[in-house]
């Protein structure tokens, strides 16, 4: 079957994620594998509008599958929310001979995605955040890795914890969702986990639980708060106001975005951008790639971001009882 495209673009835009470098290499090596030419365009929706854009060969991509970050580089572009940002950049994709555009980043980026496919270039969207948020996949690059610096980060301060018996609020990424919280929660042990998607602000049970947990000889209490709450210097003061216990608050922060992608985001992404080509090949746009179910599955942008998602309540309610194990 022949080629309905004939170069294709690929850019980064919003939050960088690990993983994103391979999920670039394997759009660049799949599209050279069908024949076709690659630009890369820097700078995400920004780069566009300038027309910063490179011509990629299967060299460009070299030694980058292990390296967080992308070398495409990402940014945040306010003009290309307004009809005219959308209409330059079809133009642009157009002058350039970009006929086929995989856009990896976040919902956000999706409709832009969206928009461009709309003005006649076929666009498929790959899911880039660290935060889980998109409701049409059960996986999303980044995630893996940066829940594992989550965790490990996590150790370390139990670690001072312990040893000083000290309450530690360590506060994670995932902007209004819990997904980074939750699994760090349970990875870590910890004794209360706090997800925007169910905290009820009842600080006072949670002071309760320093409180039980001191009384039944436990020699830390760690808290993992998610960055949607916030507020853990806050908490931390008024905590150990109440219960005399010394806290302390750790917001982890931009760390968890970077570093060596795990072998998850390796393969998966890889997986992902391969496919994006293949769906281009056939003719196909206006799709947004996902993992479901243990395979890969693609669905209408406009579906997808009005799809809703939702902490698996299972899982929490699991989290709850692991981390309430000592209580009577
Ligand atoms: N409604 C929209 N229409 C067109 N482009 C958009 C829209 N929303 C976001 N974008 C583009 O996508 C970029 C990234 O979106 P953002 O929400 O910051 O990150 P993410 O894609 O990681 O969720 C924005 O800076 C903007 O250029
Ligand atoms: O790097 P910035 O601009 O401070 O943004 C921080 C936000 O980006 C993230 O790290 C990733 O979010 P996106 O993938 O949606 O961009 C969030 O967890 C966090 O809220
Ligand atoms: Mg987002």
């Amino acid at each position: 079957m022949s080629n309905k495209v004939s170069t294709i673009g690929v850019l980064t835009s919003g939050g960088d994620a690990p993983g994103m470098n391979a999920a670039i290499r394997a759009v660049v090596r799949t599209a050279i594998a069908n024949g076709l030419k690659v630009k890369g365009i820097r700078r995400g929706y920004s780069g566009l509008l300038e027309e910063d854009i490179i011509d990629m060969d299967a060299s460009s991509v070299s030694d980058i599958i292990q390296r967080g970050g992308t070398i495409l580089y990402t940014a945040r572009c306010l003009e290309f929310k307004t009809p005219e940002g959308q209409q330059k950049g079809a133009e642009i994709c157009r002058k350039h001979g970009i006929d086929g555009l995989v856009v990896i980043g976040g919902d956000g980026s999706f409709q832009g995605a969206r928009k461009l496919a709309n003005l006649g270039i076929n666009t498929v969207a790959l899911p880039g955040t660290i935060d889980l948020d998109i409701a049409c996949t059960d996986y999303t690059i980044g995630f893996d890795t940066a829940v594992n610096t989550a965790m490990e980060a996590i150790d370390k301060v139990r670690d001072t914890s312990t040893s000083h018996e000290r309450c530690s609020i360590i506060e994670v990424m995932g902007r209004n969702a819990g997904y980074i919280a939750l699994w760090c929660g349970i990875a870590n042990g910890a004794e209360d986990i706090l997800i925007t998607e169910r905290y009820d602000h009842d600080e006072a049970k949670i002071i309760e639980n320093i409180k039980h947990s001191r009384s039944i000889g436990k020699k830390h209490h760690i808290i993992v708060n998610a960055e949607g709450i916030g507020d853990s210097n806050g908490m931390a003061k008024r905590i150990e106001a109440a219960t005399g216990m010394e806290t302390r608050a750790t917001i982890i922060g931009h760390i968890q975005r970077g570093g060596s992608p795990t072998c998850i985001d390796r393969v998966y992404a890889s997986e992902m951008g391969a496919y994006a080509v293949d769906l281009l090949c056939k003719g196909e746009s206006n799709r947004v790639v996902g993992y479901r179910s243990g395979g890969l599955v693609d669905y209408d942008i406009q579906e997808a971001l009005e799809m809703q998602k939702d902490i698996d309540q299972y899982l929490y309610d699991v989290s709850r009882t692991l981390s309430r194990s000592l209580q009577s």
